[in-house]
């Protein structure tokens, strides 16, 4: 699927299914390679099945929390809507600006300060030098991070990534907007800021696609839910009807 058949902020995930090995170490020798290129699957025995045919349609401006229990394939969705993980079968398409807001500290160079970490990252998002200059100031604002915007990420506090990494993303202009549990990291004052900063964005028409285990987040933040069960979509509808189903499938209703 080309990303000319989606919409700007249309997201589109067709029996998407992935696995992963169970070996952390996927190194070996030529014939071991060549024999696991053989196999059967992919990802040898045993392989853990993260995705398992799951088919998502997002349309332009819809908001979707994805929720499960532990290792449910919430942030291999994420992952791969982001192009992070490619599939074993299926496809997926989005349209237009992606923004990213998932891993913060991997996206970072570890070296460079966090003046020049908003270069890079509005760079990689397409920006001109003259429009990430233009916001510099307002997206350093938002960081609030003072003093320490010239030092090098690496000195800086999980917290610090991720205000970083959220006044980055919330000044991209996003059509589609991937977070991953980031927030809960920053402190409530700031989880507020992102909040209605979040919201903003979508109340300017960007698709949102949340991962997180704060059900009252997703009830707040989305109207509809997809809940995954074993790589599989066990409920996929309104917030109103999903988040009851959540609760009683966790054992919290
Ligand atoms: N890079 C990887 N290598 C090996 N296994 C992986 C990898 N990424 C995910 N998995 C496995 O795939 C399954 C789904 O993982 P995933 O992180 O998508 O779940 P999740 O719903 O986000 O879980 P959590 O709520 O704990 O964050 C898990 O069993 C996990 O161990």
């Amino acid at each position: 699927m080309s990303a000319a058949t989606v919409a700007r902020g249309e997201i589109l995930l067709e029996d998407a299914s992935r696995a992963f090995s169970v070996r952390a170490d996927r190194g070996g020798t030529l014939k071991e390679l060549v024999l696991r290129r053989r196999a059967a699957t992919p990802h040898g025995p045993g392989a853990i099945q993260a995705l398992d045919g799951v088919t998502l349609r997002i349309a332009p401006g819809e908001t979707v929390g994805i929720v499960g229990r532990n290792g449910a394939g919430k942030s291999s969705t994420l992952k791969v809507l982001a192009g992070i993980v490619p599939l074993d079968r299926g496809r997926v398409a989005l349209g237009g600006q992606v923004v990213t807001l998932l891993e913060l500290a991997a996206g970072f160079g570890r070296d460079f300060s966090g003046r020049e970490n908003i270069l890079l990252g509005g760079a990689l998002h397409g920006l001109t030098k003259e429009q990430i200059e233009a916001r510099m100031d307002d997206i350093i604002a938002f960081s609030e991070l003072g003093d320490f915007i010239d030092v090098p990420v690496k000195t800086y506090s999980s917290g610090m990534y991720v205000r970083l990494g959220f006044a980055i993303a919330a000044h991209l202009d996003a059509d589609i907007l991937l977070i991953d549990e980031v927030l809960a990291v920053g402190d409530e004052a700031f989880q507020r800021k992102c909040e209605e900063r979040i919201a903003a964005q979508v109340a300017a028409g960007a698709t949102l696609v949340l991962v997180s285990h704060d059900a009252a987040l997703v009830e707040r933040t989305c109207a509809r839910v997809v809940v995954l069960d074993g790589g599989k979509v066990a409920f996929d509808g309104p917030c109103l009807e999903g988040m009851p189903f959540y609760h009683r499938m966790m054992g919290t209703s």
